[in-house]
């Protein structure tokens, strides 16, 4: 068992850095490249997780924000006041600024909103892309980057050729709280997205009644599609399929309350996966022996 008395750490990080700042790859180089499943662990944060860096003495879990723009509109404002509300919520931030492009007017304006912060959250600042530029250059990057705001540290990395990189995942880790590991090891998958819903709406139908159902349930999503007119609502599909209708009736419960928990559970762990808000249409229905029907099976996706 690990607990806050080994010393472990554990906590959340994002990275903020105008677009092509090199966020997503430094992100990927820090996970291996895997998109994290976050099933049925304590939820701490209401965004996106993109990556959980396991490591002996820490776990770095590495959350999604909304790019910053320059508000002229409400929405605008809306998505900058939830940056705001990530940007305090986790642990440390990683400010990447990449070394072979001047500091302009967009880290400027990042700077200035992370100034607002006060010290509340500690910001690295990270100098990335360094393969693509002489060491003296990286120098003077990082002396200019020091001169945007107040940083706890700074740092060059290269997620290309890994330069630094454990380097960057150190430095983070360092601003975690102690504490035990937030999600399993190990739940981390490069499946597609709607394999990993329909495994959180399977996860959800099998909470509590296992020993009925063990194997006798599959879940396939039918659609996910953003609501028209909205980019902040997917509507997500899916059939539970079970083998006897005596199994329906325990999935449904009472005047259909079990399922109506089922989904609600399943809609909070898919709208944590994917950082938006889902709907989320279940229905269930009864595919005799479908373990034993392979035609069933293809479309089940086994
Ligand atoms: N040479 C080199 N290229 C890099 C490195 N990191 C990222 N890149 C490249 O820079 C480009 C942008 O990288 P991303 O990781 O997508 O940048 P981002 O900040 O996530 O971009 P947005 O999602 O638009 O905000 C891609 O073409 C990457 O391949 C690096 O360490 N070295």
């Amino acid at each position: 068992m690990t607990s806050s008395a080994d010393g472990f750490r554990s906590g959340f990080a994002c990275f903020v850095g105008r677009p092509n700042a090199g966020k997503s790859t430094l992100t990927n180089a820090l996970v291996g490249s895997k998109v994290a499943i976050t099933s049925s662990k304590p939820q701490t944060t209401r965004h996106a997780i993109r990556g959980i860096v396991h490591r002996p003495d820490a776990q770095l879990v590495i959350v999604d924000t909304p790019g910053l723009h320059r508000p002229r509109t409400l929405l605008g404002q809306r998505l900058n006041d939830l940056v705001h509300a990530t940007w305090a919520e986790v642990d440390v931030i990683g400010f990447c600024v990449p070394a072979d492009q001047k500091i302009g007017p967009g880290d400027r304006f990042i700077a200035a909103e992370l100034a607002k912060l006060g010290r509340r959250t500690p910001v690295v600042g990270v100098v990335t892309k360094a393969d693509l530029v002489p060491r003296d250059r990286v120098a003077e990057q990082l002396l200019a980057l020091q001169k945007l705001m107040d940083f706890a540290e700074l740092v060059p990395v290269s997620a290309v050729d890994g330069f630094q990189v454990d380097v960057v995942a150190d430095l983070l880790v360092a601003r975690l709280p102690a504490g035990p590991p937030l999600y399993p090891e190990g739940e981390l998958t490069d499946e597609p997205e709607a394999t990993l819903v329909a495994e959180l709406i399977r996860e959800a139908a099998l909470e509590g009644v296992e020993d009925e159902l063990p194997h006798s349930i599959a879940v396939t999503v039918e659609d996910m599609l953003p609501r028209e007119g909205r980019d902040d609502l997917l509507d997500v599909h899916a059939l539970l399929y079970v083998e006897r209708p005596s199994q329906k009736a325990i999935v449904i419960g009472h005047r259909g309350q079990r399922l109506k928990e089922v989904g609600s559970t399943a809609r909070r762990h898919i709208e944590a996966l994917l950082g938006t808000r889902v709907y989320l249409d279940l229905h269930v229905k009864v595919a005799k022996d479908w373990q034993r029907d392979a035609k069933q099976l293809r479309r089940l996706g086994f």
